[in-house]
């Protein structure tokens, strides 16, 4: 069953005081997302990935289109904001600017059980236990502080905050980017897990493949969309994805990716050119070595090609 549903969803902000720039950082984005499914939302920074997240988490009213939760007009719905308050749980990239750092990790783990589920005393304490033993933390952290955890820990103390009210979405957004390489797998790991134990939608963003990759086996096969400039430009499982990227700049993207044995696909990489986000057209006009006139003049409707979507001229649009 549907939970997200984006309909030509826009979401634009002006820049600048003297010389304004109107930015699109999502723009006429459509998407499904179903109950207890897995997906990745895949771009570089700056293509909206963030804007997403908090597009999902009812923090960013959309200048334009709808937002559907649960079947529920979001910006319409007072209550349906209030809903996803509880059912819709996030995970930042930083876990140290997460946590209030004069806080004990009891503290900090307290206030989303106290507000949501209305639990004190000893029912508060061993939520707080149950909770550090789900992600994998001895029982003993809970009166320390963030500066006396690693980042590993630390991302696991943010994991069970968000988990604490049992939601039905868990967007983590780059969980693993600013972590020691170490820690990266572990992170992954618990995060599939937990899907599974507690049947979560999990929205896992990341500008990295390989992570992207990794996901995807971890949950057994998992939907992506590729984001560029604000616009969704491919639709597809990841292992299709990362088998036969369809546009140029998944294309570019698989072929930027190097794996562990220094593989990657140079001739491909070679043909893009340097360029930024253009605002007319096709966002990837600039650097896309197949462009032709129509992508400069405008945005290709989508077409959808064995049960993936793509929009791009090269496939008709
Ligand atoms: N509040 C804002 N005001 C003005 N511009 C914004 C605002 N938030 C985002 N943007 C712009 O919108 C675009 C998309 O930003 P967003 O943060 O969603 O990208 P991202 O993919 O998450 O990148 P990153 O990983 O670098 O954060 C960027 O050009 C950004 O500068």
């Amino acid at each position: 069953m549907e939970i997200i549903r984006l309909d030509d969803l826009t979401v634009r902000f002006t820049q600048g005081s003297f010389n304004k720039r109107i930015i699109y950082a999502l723009r006429d984005v459509s998407l499904s997302i179903n109950e207890n499914e897995a997906v990745t939302i895949l771009g570089e920074s700056g293509a909206g990935k963030t804007t997403l997240a908090r597009v999902l988490l009812a923090l960013e009213k959309p200048t334009s289109g709808k937002y559907l939760f649960m079947g529920r007009n979001v910006w319409k719905d007072r209550k349906a904001r209030k809903l996803i308050r509880k059912e819709v749980q996030y995970i930042y990239q930083d876990p140290i600017s997460a946590l209030n750092p004069s806080k004990t990790i009891g503290s900090s783990l307290s206030y989303p059980i106290k507000k949501h589920l209305k639990l004190k005393g000893e029912a508060l304490r061993s939520k707080i236990f149950e909770l550090l033993n789900a992600v994998g933390l001895d029982e003993s952290i809970v009166d320390r502080y963030p500066s006396q955890l690693s980042g590993g820990q630390l991302q696991r103390v943010n994991i069970a905050r968000a988990i604490s009210v049992n939601p039905k979405v868990l967007i983590a957004d780059e969980p693993v980017t600013m972590l020691d390489a170490s820690y990266r797998i572990g992170i992954i790991d618990l995060l599939a897990d937990l899907k599974k134990k507690m049947n979560m939608t999990l929205v896992m963003i990341t500008h990295d493949l390989a992570i992207a990759k990794y996901f995807d086996y971890k949950v057994g096969g998992s939907k992506s969309f590729v984001i560029y400039g604000g616009r969704l430009v491919e639709e597809g499982y990841v292992s299709d994805i990362i088998k036969s990227p369809l546009h140029p700049y998944t294309k570019f993207l698989v072929s930027s990716y190097i794996d562990i044995n220094g593989n990657y696909n140079s001739l491909e990489f070679l043909k893009y050119k340097e360029g930024g986000i253009s605002s007319q057209g096709c966002p990837f006009n600039e650097r896309c070595p197949y462009v032709k006139d129509a992508c400069i003049k405008e945005f290709p409707r989508y077409t959808s090609i064995d049960g993936r979507k793509v929009a791009c001229y090269l496939y008709g649009g």
